[in-house]
């Protein structure tokens, strides 16, 4: 039989509560499917800083190196929001990203049918959008130096070399390939020097890849034009910080950012996780939407275990559930027939993910 192992960060506020269902809905497809998953618990975030005075204690990296795959929950609340920067929760998982080396974050945007009406938008304009954004991880102006707090100045660096743009370029040209071949390359080359190179180095890339048609759009105006259009998107590749920005924008065209999954991938390691964060104002309540969690689970089988079945069976099981008009209370406006609690949620979808 296949074994994984796999790090569980559940940190804080609904993490644990979506990281739970994600185990049971994993338990459930490897009995099915004939693997079996061994779990590793670490500290990260708020969670690590109450134990330990630090925001990703030594251990967590560890145990995250050392397991086949990390699956991640959130952190952050505020009860940590005043300590100094390279204290708090947000820290230590940027240092995780960073020392696994995942330079890649996908964050796939699909758009239910049951759930046409969830958004904020028009049924007929998000209707059948299904876009990828390939976003940069571990460099821009998130890491760059020089950086400092000093009284009345504050001042971060954006900073990306070729290389670093050259290897999530080819990242965003291999997934374009694989769905429509075509790419939105998104910047601000109009204003910042960095977006210039980007630019220069996706158009190299680009000739390495004449089947795919490439546009470069300004930040600004790709903003506006996902909601005016998502449906002319398809792969959206972009630095760091618009990439955060965009994919929160974009969960709404979902209908809820607690459907919206990721995967963080490098040449070595893979953590999977929701691209929300730790909610604390529905924290403990069991109203929170496992099905990012649920589906992050399902890109890991895919990408780090090649189960792809198994992944299969959790994203088909995903829909049933919608379809059925079962909802968490975030989407429980929208053709509900039942509102269910988080941990229902999760075990419907085990329920129907090891069905046949
Ligand atoms: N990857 C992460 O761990 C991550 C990501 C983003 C924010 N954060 C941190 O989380 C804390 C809260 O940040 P925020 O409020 O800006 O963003 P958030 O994503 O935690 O929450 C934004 C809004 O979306 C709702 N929401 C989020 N996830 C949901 C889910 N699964 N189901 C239902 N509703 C959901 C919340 O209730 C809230 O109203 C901060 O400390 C922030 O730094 C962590
Ligand atoms: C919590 C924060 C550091 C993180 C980010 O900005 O990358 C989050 O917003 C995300 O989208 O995963
Ligand atoms: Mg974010």
């Amino acid at each position: 039989m296949k074994r994984y192992t796999v790090a569980l960060i559940k940190g804080d506020g609904i993490g644990p509560e979506i990281i739970d269902e994600a185990v049971k809905v994993l338990d459930a497809v490897s009995v099915k499917e004939g693997f079996e998953i061994t779990y590793k618990e670490a500290l990260l975030g708020g969670a690590a800083i109450d134990v330990t005075g630090e925001p990703i204690p030594e251990e967590t990296i560890e145990i995250a190196k050392s397991a086949d795959a990390v699956l991640f929950g959130a952190i952050g609340g505020p009860q940590w929001d005043d300590l100094p920067r390279d204290k708090r929760p947000e820290t230590g998982l940027l240092k995780l990203r960073k020392a696994l080396e995942v330079f890649a974050n996908l964050r796939p945007v699909t758009v239910y049918d049951e759930l046409v009406n969830a958004s904020t938008l028009k049924p007929e304009v998000i209707q059948g959008t299904d876009l990828m954004v390939v976003r940069e991880l571990i460099g821009g102006i998130y890491f760059g130096q020089p950086r400092a707090y000093e009284g009345d100045r504050a001042y971060n660096t954006m900073v990306y070399t070729k290389q670093e743009v050259y290897r999530i370029a080819k990242v965003g040209f291999e997934i374009a390939m694989k769905r429509n071949k075509k790419l939105v390359s998104v910047d601000k080359a109009n204003v910042l020097e960095v977006s210039q190179l980007w630019r220069d180095t996706v158009n190299e890339v680009a000739k390495e890849y004449p089947e795919v048609s490439v546009e470069h759009m300004y930040v600004d105006n790709a903003a506006m034009q996902l909601v005016r259009d998502p449906k002319q998107f398809d792969v959206i590749l972009t630095g760091n910080i618009f990439g955060d920005i965009l994919s929160d924008e974009a969960s709404m065209l979902s209908g809820s950012i607690g459907l919206l999954p990721s995967a963080s991938i490098g040449e070595k390691y893979g953590l999977y996780e929701p691209i929300h964060g730790s909610a604390p104002d529905i924290a403990g309540q069991g109203i929170a939407n496992p099905i990012a969690t649920i589906a992050s689970a399902a890109m890991m089988l895919r990408y780090q275990f090649g189960e792809e079945s198994a992944a299969k069976r959790i994203e088909d099981a995903i829909k049933r559930v919608l379809k059925e008009g079962y909802r968490t209370k975030d989407l429980s406006s929208f053709d509900a027939k039942e509102v269910v609690t988080t941990s229902e949620m999760g075990s419907l979808i085990a329920q129907y993910a090891s069905e046949i």
